[in-house]
């Protein structure tokens, strides 16, 4: 027994950080220093809860460059229960420029999932559901799988009394959506595309939005902001999150942290208002790569209760 998570990551990543001074698209950039990391969603989620000091699982398919990843995650105490596939797990590139702190991402599609091994995915997913508490699907869809992916997962998970999480884009997040999952956190973008929207970021229209998705049935909707905060809706309430100024280091990552903290928060009992701040604050520590700091970051962060 884990504690209580599972996270799914389809479509994991080696995610190459690149740190330019000044990045300059069309001409030869030299790197000041580089990074290499495991990534892909839902390994982060794992990654910032076992820093948090909560045991997880983490689930998904694997590519020939396995071990690197399970030997990362052991090293991390996050245990692993991968489908192995032939093909290589994709390489993610991303280019922080330090004069403005911009960051420019390069996502690879990643390697073809044949039939069966969705089948042994299936088959893993549904059983560590039946374990846990929470489920956390994430990430992009890697070629092959079923575009229904998500919503089917979420199906299982449910019917084995797990919580699902959903952290995902375009089309993946949209279908998954019909299967209700308990919680999901769109970034701004990810929620334009939901509601096909240009979205102001008024509070009328964000009141709206959320509305919208808890009356459908979702019980937890946050939406990251970026450098703008965020907002967390619940039977609660709906509250605004107003961000740190903060030393930027890399956002990659910020809102799979963001996800992890309010596992951990909700996990430990945290209501709304200060699940909403620790989430956030958890996030911040991604941001300036340093979680000796989340106490601080938690007492900092402004809630405002709008509803
Ligand atoms: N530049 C920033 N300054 C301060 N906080 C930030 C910044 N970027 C992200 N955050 C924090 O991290 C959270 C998640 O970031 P966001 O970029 O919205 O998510 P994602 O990584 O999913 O796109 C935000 O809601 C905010 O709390
Ligand atoms: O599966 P996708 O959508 O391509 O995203 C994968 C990328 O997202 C990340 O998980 C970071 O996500 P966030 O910045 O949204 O938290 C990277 O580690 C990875 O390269």
């Amino acid at each position: 027994m884990n504690n209580g998570v599972a996270t799914v990551t389809l479509n994991p990543a080696i995610d190459h950080t690149i740190y330019v001074n000044t990045f300059t698209p069309n001409t030869l950039n030299r790197a000041e220093a580089v990074e290499y990391h495991i990534g892909g969603k839902g390994i982060n989620v794992s990654k910032v809860l076992s820093t948090l000091g909560q045991p997880s699982v983490a689930l998904g398919f694997l590519g020939r460059n396995a071990l690197y990843f399970e030997e990362e995650l052991k090293a991390a105490s996050i245990e692993t229960d991968f489908v192995q596939v032939s093909g290589r797990t994709r390489t993610n590139i991303k280019v922080i420029d330090k004069s403005n702190l911009g960051c420019t991402e390069i996502n690879e599609p990643g390697p073809y999932i044949d039939t069966a091994s969705w089948e042994k995915l299936v088959k893993k997913v549904t059983s560590w559901a039946a374990k846990c508490e929470y489920v956390v699907i994430a990430g992009s869809l890697p070629p092959g799988v079923p575009h229904d992916s998500y919503k089917f997962l979420i199906q299982e998970a449910k019917k084995q009394g797990a919580k699902t999480v959903l952290d995902a884009d375009g089309e993946a997040l949209k279908r998954g959506l019909q299967a209700m999952p308990f919680m999901i956190k769109p970034n701004i973008h990810e929620l334009e595309g939901l509601t096909g929207k240009q979205l102001s970021g008024s509070k009328q229209e964000l009141l709206s939005v959320c509305r919208e998705l808890l009356l459908a049935g979702i019980s937890v909707v946050v939406v990251s902001m970026g450098s703008e905060g965020s907002i967390y809706a619940s039977q609660e309430g709906i509250y605004r999150v107003y961000p740190l100024n903060l030393e930027v280091k890399n956002t990659v990552g910020a809102g799979d942290a963001m996800v992890a903290g309010l596992i951990h928060g909700m996990s430990k009992g945290l209501q709304a208002e200060k699940l909403a701040a620790f989430g956030a604050a958890v996030s911040a520590c991604q941001i300036v790569d340093d979680f000796g700091r989340l106490e601080e970051f938690s007492k900092q962060i402004r809630v405002e209760r709008w509803v």
